[in-house]
């Protein structure tokens, strides 16, 4: 029950003659609200500010104290472009923002009718203030986002990974959000999963983390149930699965 299928060594499958089918669409709208949530909650510091009330660190009287970034009128780069990013560019649209999109495949017409733009990769880097990673983990996905990624963007930037965790080098995201050379990350997948508790990810107070909550709610986790248990039965049936993957 999940979109992407990478923890599954298909090729073996397919020798084997094993039919596998996902469970794609009926999870857009959900994944897309937890990037959302994410690309809100890092930049005004969720985890940081909640720390500082346990602390009895609430300084009111500063006016500078705890103050985070706005996402009204920032540039938001999305690294993919499948219906989980068309989905995440849609609701985005909202914030009046500027959207830039890369996509390792073809320039959809999605893109355009949304206002966006499709750049490269560099040009994506560069000029976001937000980076949201929607991109499916594949040969050419693992580790893209590397040290050489983090020290190209803007030091007030804010990374945001609803993907797959293996597509970030994980030690040199963990590296700029020390060194603050980027502002703060927002994270729904990581490596491993789960992450042991006393990992130093979890240490960083401009890291905000969640479990890989991506699909967890009822409604959603329901359709994927039913999408799978038709898939099964159409499979059983001898007949075509609603969304093969082999
Ligand atoms: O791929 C997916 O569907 C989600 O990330 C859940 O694994």
């Amino acid at each position: 029950m999940a979109a992407g299928y990478n923890h599954v060594d298909i090729e073996e499958l397919r020798k084997r003659r094993i039919r596998v089918a996902n469970t794609p669409k009926v999870l857009n709208d959900a994944v897309a609200d937890i990037a959302v949530l994410l690309t809100l909650a890092a930049p005004r510091r969720l985890r940081e500010a909640r720390l500082s009330i346990e602390n009895g660190e609430w300084m009111p009287n500063d006016s500078e104290w705890m103050c985070g970034q706005d996402i009204t009128n920032s540039t938001v780069g999305i690294i993919g472009f499948g219906q989980i990013g068309q989905t995440i560019a849609k609701r985005l649209k909202g914030f009046d923002l500027k959207q830039l999109l890369y996509t390792g495949h073809k320039e959809k017409k999605e893109g355009i009718e949304l206002g966006a733009k499709f750049v490269s990769l560099n040009t994506l880097i560069e000029e976001s203030d937000f980076i949201i990673v929607v991109a499916p983990l594949t040969t050419e996905t693992k580790h893209m986002c590397n040290e050489e990624f983090f020290s190209k963007m803007k030091k007030t930037a804010v990374f945001i990974n609803v993907g797959r965790g293996e597509v970030v080098d994980q030690p040199a995201l963990i590296n700029a959000l020390k060194k603050r050379t980027i502002f703060a990350a927002g994270l729904d997948v990581m490596t491993p999963e789960p992450i042991p508790s006393n990992h130093e990810l979890l240490t960083l107070s401009n890291a905000v983390v969640i479990p890989h909550l991506g699909t967890a709610t009822n409604e959603t986790r329901q359709s994927m149930a039913n999408l799978a248990a038709k898939n099964i039965l159409r499979c059983l049936a001898g007949e075509e699965m609603l969304t093969p993957v082999v």
